[in-house]
């Protein structure tokens, strides 16, 4: 803190421009200019002791304004004097020297200054010396007399501050006192409110304390940046009251703009958080308008959201849950996260069908079955089945009844079926498709924090159908995998189970929802896939396929008025005899359902609407045309002469109409139509003879998935070392099938007598490739066990298999014939390929009742025991072992 120091008489003068150097201030000047780095040199940098100079303000000449104070120029010693005077700007004038120099406007009062560091710096390459100084201010000064001294000014001055005596009386005037108290009370209020800001104001405190108050004033002034008037106005106030009084107001200026700064950034921050307010408000606003009552058009859907979950009829608890999911949700912007997710949920819950059900009328078993028999030709064990069920229900409304499995090829009628029992009972109907279903949270859904959770199938299917009593139908329950993911079908367990689904937990739902009233029923096409457990649920119910004839009313009764409704047409267009129908199922079907053949129908009725469009187009051309009657036509006629336009008179058009319409010829479909329509027949019943054309290769009936077909099996040998090759994508029960066979027919080796003519010995030196064609489809089961061995024989002996004949059985080493399933279907299959003669184990004769006696008419069925007994029936002229007697 600067000392009271006595000042000489004379001081360098560093001109200060626009800028006011205050006792107990501190700056730092970069002195570039000669005149300047001259005085620094001579007065500050090359002087042992501590050198003052003053530093004195001056005016820009072009501010134009001039000062109170100014200075004039005259000779003095040591060359050209300025001198200070109040009029002496007048004076030069008078003496007319203005070059720009002395236009200067030196301020009367200056501040002599310490330097309190120095530094010299040589700027490169013009090798130009620069200072830069820190000067402190000490006190003020008035000046007397400026000269240029050399190149730098040099002035008379005398010390304007007080002496000590003088000060320690002022401090006893009141006035000073008082005012002291102000400056004081003022300068707290900006430090505390800097304090608040940064951490140097704590400084700043420490000041007011130590500094006498006539420092003070100078030092806080000197502090902010304040206007060159302003600061030259305290640089005059060499009174001490002044002094004080100016300070104080200039403070309390600079506390106020700091005020107004603070204020302006508070309502910035307060537009930063307006969303926030604006929620707030419109809360506000919600509850306002409820307390009115006023539902007006665009009400918040937020609270029709409440609305619909207090009518969604959902339990309390559940209700309670709701509610605390929808206050965290009003809490929420929307454009927060969770927002959707939240609203999408509650959504789901309001919209789930809690006590909503279809009223169920009284079971009428009549025109249930009725409708059973409308919708479904056949099928008469099914339908009793059903039946029995409805009647079951129509006493005890409430009981728990099994759960309906069918089971069957495609496109026999399981979901038809089903959707008959919804109308039966009157009930809407859901299909829950769960084929490639692996996931368990596709049964019972996502848990909510997962990003993207959905609900499972079941409560979708209850969302979308909006009652919680339908008939919902679990389609290809046979199709569901397990994988990492889980086990859908463990999650069906529960579904079933009628004690715990009155509780089902959705993950997603995260509440119970009772599936009790829920009446399922489920499709498959084959019951192996199907987890025990899951199948213990459930009463299965078999759908066979249907035989040719039973497809053929199925296309009368059901199919064709079916298509030729969809296609806008009328059997007065469309007419399919039964001869073609017929042809359609043997030549361009082979299924054991009426999926395709119902496809097939439809290309007919496409055919048939096109040509009826075409008729009814080139009718229209052809009609005849009557002449203009109307002004207005006239007029046209005569615009443009070349243009024929005709009218057509209502009435006659709509005669005309009706009789072209009537005059449309009826599409009958023949069988050139129908080869031109559905392309060339894509089955006939020569494939077998022609597949069976070499030794090696023998006809099997199998079972898959679309129910019955007849399977080729060819085997051939090729050098090697007796190993057996199998293709045809196998599973591992019919390739140990194909080493079973192969092992039976080695180990009668010994009496194996190859025919004449064939020299190969294909025991040591062959390996044998059993190829089953169709190399796309899998196949697995132990049924072609006895066609795999008479494929063998066949190419051991070189004798041909009958084309006619073909064959199914699992076999044992032994060489006995055990039963196989799905025997049908196996023999409609063998219908479908014109095969007449059907080899079965003697152990399946009962499941012949299933097969139509119009088709066992048709056929000869031959039963094997053993088998010897196959090979016997396979081979024409009986089995190719000479010593077949012996085995
Ligand atoms: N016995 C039948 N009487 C009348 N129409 C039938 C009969 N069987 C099947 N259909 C008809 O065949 C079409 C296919 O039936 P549906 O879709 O019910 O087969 P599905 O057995 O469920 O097949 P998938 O296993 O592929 O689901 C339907 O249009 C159905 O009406």
């Amino acid at each position: 803190m600067a000392e009271s120091v006595e000042l000489p008489s004379r001081l360098a003068i560093l001109p200060f421009r626009n800028k006011v150097l205050l006792p107990g201030a501190v700056i730092r000047i970069r002195c570039t200019s000669s005149r300047s780095v001259k005085l620094v040199e001579q007065e500050l940098w090359q002087r042992e002791e501590k050198g003052l100079i003053g530093v004195l303000p001056v005016r820009d000449s072009d501010a134009g304004v001039a000062s109170r104070t100014s200075i004039s120029q005259g000779n003095g010693s040591g060359g050209r004097s300025v001198k200070a005077s109040a009029d002496v700007l007048g004076d030069s004038h008078k003496q007319g020297v203005k070059t720009q120099q002395e236009r200067i406007q030196w301020h009367n009062r200056g501040v002599a200054a310490r330097a309190i560091h120095l530094s010299r710096g040589v700027e490169k390459p013009s090798g130009r010396v620069t200072y830069i100084v820190i000067l402190e201010g000490l006190c003020r000064f008035s000046v007397h007399e400026i000269n240029e001294k050399g190149t730098y000014y040099v002035a008379r001055i005398s010390q304007l501050d007080m002496t000590k005596a003088e000060l320690e009386l002022a401090e006893q005037d009141p006035d000073i006192i008082l005012l002291s108290r102000q400056f004081k009370a003022t300068a707290i209020e900006l430090i505390s409110i800097l304090e608040q800001k940064q951490k140097t104001a704590g400084r700043t405190k420490v000041l007011l304390d130590t500094v006498p108050v006539h420092r003070l004033a100078d030092i806080f002034v000197a502090s902010f940046e304040i206007g060159f008037e302003e600061q030259l106005s305290m640089l005059d106030s060499v009174d001490l009251k002044l002094r004080l009084s100016r300070a104080t107001e200039l403070v309390d200026r600079h506390l106020q703009s700091i005020r107004v700064a603070e204020k302006i950034t508070q309502k910035v921050e307060g537009q930063l958080s307006k969303s926030q307010k604006e929620f707030l408000l419109r809360q506000q606003m919600r509850a306002i308008k409820e307390e009115l009552g006023d539902d007006d058009d665009d009400e918040d859907d937020i609270a029709a959201l409440e609305r619909k979950m207090q009518s969604a009829g959902m339990p309390p608890n559940i209700l309670k849950h709701a509610q605390r999911e929808l206050r965290r949700l009003r809490k929420m912007q929307p454009q927060q996260p969770g927002y959707s997710s939240s609203r999408i949920y509650l959504d789901l819950l309001a919209d789930l069908p809690w006590q909503k059900v279809s009223e169920e009328q009284e079971i009428d078993l009549k025109s249930a079955k009725e409708r059973l028999d409308c919708d479904h030709y056949g099928l008469v064990k099914v339908k009793q089945r059903i039946i029995e069920y409805l009647a079951v229900r129509k006493l005890k409304p409430d009981a728990r009844g099994p759960v309906l499995c069918f089971v069957g090829p495609p496109g026999v009628g399981k979901t038809s079926l089903a959707s008959s029992i919804a109308a039966a009972l009157n009930r809407k109907f859901i299909r829950i498709s769960l084929g490639g279903v692996k996931d368990e949270a596709d049964i019972r859904g996502h848990r909510r924090t997962y990003i993207g959770s959905m609900p499972g199938r079941l409560i979708e299917g209850l969302k979308r159908v909006g009652v919680s009593n339908p008939v919902m139908l679990l389609d290809e329950i046979d199709k569901t995998g397990s994988d990492v993911r889980g086990d859908p079908a463990a999650a069906l367990l529960e579904v079933l189970d009628p004690e715990q689904n009155r509780t089902f937990n959705d993950h997603y739902l995260n509440v119970p929802f009772d599936l009790s009233k829920v009446i399922f029923v489920a499709t498959a096409n084959r019951i192996q896939p199907i987890p025990p457990p899951l199948l213990d649920r459930m009463e299965v119910i078999e759908l066979p396929g249907y035989t040719p004839e039973e497809k053929l009313r199925i296309a009368t009764k059901h199919l064709i008025p079916r298509v030729i409704d969809q296609h806008g047409l009328n059997s007065n267009f469309l007419q399919i005899p039964d001869a073609i129908v017929k042809l359609v199922i043997h030549g361009y079907t082979r299924e054991a359902g009426v999926r395709n053949l119902e496809r097939n129908l439809a290309a007919l009725a496409r055919a048939a609407a096109v040509k009826m469009a075409e008729q009814d187009c080139t009718i229209q051309v052809s009609r005849n045309i009557h002449p203009a009657e109307t002004s207005l036509i006239d007029t046209r006629l005569a615009d443009s002469a070349e243009v024929e336009m005709e009218v057509i008179s209502l009435d006659a058009s709509r005669h005309e109409m009706n009789d072209a319409v009537a005059s449309l010829s009826v599409l009958v479909v023949d069988e050139a139509t129908l080869e031109k329509v559905l392309g060339p027949p894509k089955f006939d019943d020569r494939e077998a003879a022609e597949r069976v054309s070499t030794p090696g290769v023998s006809v099997g009936l199998v079972w898959t998935s679309v129910g019955g077909d007849v399977q080729f099996v060819e085997a051939t040998a090729i050098a090697g070392k007796g190993d057996l090759h199998l293709t045809g994508q196998l599973g591992d029960v019919i390739k140990e099938s194909a080493q079973i066979a192969l092992t039976w027919v080695r180990a009668r080796a010994a009496d194996l007598k190859l025919s004449a003519n064939s020299e190969i010995n294909f025991l040591e030196n062959r390996d044998i490739h059993i190829h089953f064609p169709a190399g796309a489809i899998p196949k697995d089961g132990p049924s072609a066990g006895v066609t795999l061995v008479t494929s063998l024989v066949s190419l051991f002996s070189q004798r041909k298999v009958r084309a006619d004949t073909a064959m199914t059985g699992e076999m044992t080493l032994r060489g006995l014939v055990l039963p196989v399933g799905g025997i049908k279907d196996k023999v409609l299959a063998a219908h479908h390929y014109g095969i007449k003669r059907v080899i079965l184990p003697e152990r399946n004769l009962k499941d012949l009742v299933e097969v139509p006696s119009a088709i066992l008419a048709g056929m000869q069925i031959l039963f094997a025991k053993r088998m010897e007994d196959v090979l016997e029936q396979a081979f024409e002229g009986g089995c190719p072992w000479r010593q077949y007697a012996k085995l």
